[in-house]
């Protein structure tokens, strides 16, 4: 599965943004790149404590809906079957998790959208689809205005999940298996700053257990 082609306006601030984040975390023993040619990926093992992900599936339980798809030109209610929601901006503990997450990628806290929880049961799952906005899609204007390109997606698994629930990649062949704590982060831009095709993936569908976990977008400018 291939976007067809749009504009893409924020290419500079794309190149520049994901420079940034890769000098960052290649430069930080800590992060395991993953080994792959067509995108960037990085995963860091035990991101956050137990303790905090047992703080953090709460706060999801708290303010997760079924989920609304933005109009990729495919929204439905099968496309995207978990429940998800911004997690409370203001309350300290997040804005410990963000700071953390802003630090490590060295990105600005302006930048980041607000953390998005999300939950799946068995057979809920997120199907093939890119971070990025196609920009011809009417919600692009309003989205332009309020930050730009999602540039950069940091994720955090809150659980391990029985079975099912991995992150895939089907064009790169990576598919990342849920573990309490670790973070992942991807870059949605190929170094030159095009929006990257390769980036594409799903929340492919739990067989047993509950999948949890924390997503969090840097657009190129000042979000919101
Ligand atoms: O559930 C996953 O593993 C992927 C979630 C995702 O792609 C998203 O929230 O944008
Ligand atoms: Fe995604």
């Amino acid at each position: 599965m291939e976007y067809p082609p749009c504009p893409n306006p924020d290419k500079v601030a794309l190149m520049r943004t994901g420079a940034h984040v890769r000098r960052r975390l290649e430069a930080d023993p800590a992060v395991h790149k993953v080994p792959v040619e067509r995108a960037e990926i990085w995963a860091l093992s035990e991101f956050v404590s137990p303790s905090e992900c047992e703080q953090l599936i709460s706060m999801v339980d708290r303010t997760a809906k079924p989920s609304a798809v933005l109009d990729h030109g495919y929204a439905n209610n099968t496309w995207r079957t978990s429940y998800s929601g911004d997690v409370e901006r203001d309350d300290p503990f997040v804005k410990m998790i963000e700071r953390r997450i802003d630090d490590l990628l060295g990105l600005p806290h302006e930048f980041g959208e607000t953390m998005q929880g999300q939950r799946y049961a068995p057979g809920q799952e997120f199907k093939a689809h890119q971070d990025w906005f196609w920009t011809k899609a009417p919600y692009w204007k309003i989205e332009a205005k309020r930050g730009g390109q999602r540039a950069i997606t940091a994720m955090i698994y809150l659980n391990d999940v029985e079975e099912g629930g991995t992150t895939d990649f089907p064009r790169i062949g990576v598919s990342i298996p849920p573990q309490r704590g670790a973070l992942i982060v991807w870059n949605n831009s190929t170094p030159d700053g095009s929006l990257n095709q390769d980036t594409l993936h799903a929340g492919t569908p739990v067989i047993k257990g509950t999948k949890y976990i924390i997503t969090k977008w840097y657009r190129t400018r000042k979000w919101g």
